[in-house]
């Protein structure tokens, strides 16, 4: 008898969950051609407004660390850009690679950077909440930043110093009085493609503001990425690397720039 094709979806160690979600048709991350982007002059320049004193903590949540934001009412947001609304910031995140030749989730002309932030905002005009947003394809703007070995960045440099403070997989601190616009490049430059989170549930919910020109950080920042784990405290430990999905079919999908 033949044997049964037992082979299941392609499992993931980092999302112990199926790869691919059924049926998506705006998954992320994506290749970003730079030929193929289709420049948009009814793209409007990103308005940023940031409170440096909504930022609440820093904790590590076993895929990434995170800086979250009170979201309580419209003190971070922005506006503009390819948005028709107004975006709270929820917190900010990065992916990053075990060595500087990838870690990226999107790439450029098939082009890894060594680690990528993203921004996470969310759709407060329409949705009561963040979690009721994250269902909607409109609910959630991400604004991706590239990050490429070169000048140590100050900005980060004050993340970088409370990393060890949250080592291992739960872990919080609290952290206050930090701006994350001195992240995102002054140039205005930006791609931006209809797409989804990264990570389970890999909701198609997310506008994706992909910044062209990326922020420069140097070895030890980046090393400093490395320093942190998966796991809990007594755990085996596995370093926190490579936490970043692989890429997802274009699709039936125009990636517009806003620059020529
Ligand atoms: N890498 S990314 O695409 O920028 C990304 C951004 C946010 C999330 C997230 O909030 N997940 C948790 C979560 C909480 C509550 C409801 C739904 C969720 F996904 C996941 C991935
Ligand atoms: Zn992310």
């Amino acid at each position: 008898c033949s044997r049964k094709n037992t082979r299941k979806a392609a499992l993931h160690p980092l999302w112990q969950s199926p790869l691919t979600i059924p049926g998506g048709t705006r998954q992320s991350p994506i290749n970003i051609q730079w030929r193929d982007s289709v420049y948009d002059p009814f793209l409007k320049p990103l308005k940023i407004s940031y409170d440096p004193t909504t930022c609440l903590h820093i904790w590590n949540n076993g895929y990434s660390f995170l800086v979250e934001f009170d979201d309580s009412a419209d003190r971070s947001t922005i506006v503009g850009g390819p948005l028709e609304n107004k975006y709270r910031l929820k917190q900010f995140h990065f992916h990053w690679g075990a060595i500087n030749d990838w870690g990226s989730e999107h790439t450029v002309d098939s082009k890894f950077y060594p680690a990528e932030l993203h921004l996470v905002h969310w759709n407060a005009v329409e949705y009561p909440s963040f979690e009721e947003a994250v269902m909607e394809g409109n609910g959630l703007a991400v604004i991706g930043v590239f990050l490429k070995l070169g000048a140590r960045h100050e900005g980060l440099q004050t993340l970088v110093d409370a990393l060890p403070a949250v080592r291992h997989k739960d872990t919080v601190i609290e952290f206050d009085d930090f701006d994350p616009s001195c992240l995102i490049p002054s140039c205005p430059d930006y791609w931006t493609y209809a797409g989804s989170l990264t990570t389970p549930p890999l909701t198609e919910s997310v506008t994706w503001i992909i910044k062209k020109k990326p922020i420069e950080v140097d070895e030890d920042q980046l090393e400093a990425f490395r320093t942190l784990l998966f796991t809990s405290d007594g755990e085996e430990e596995r370093r926190m690397v490579d936490n970043f999905r692989p890429l997802q079919p274009l699709m039936n999908r125009t990636v517009r720039s806003s620059f020529r």
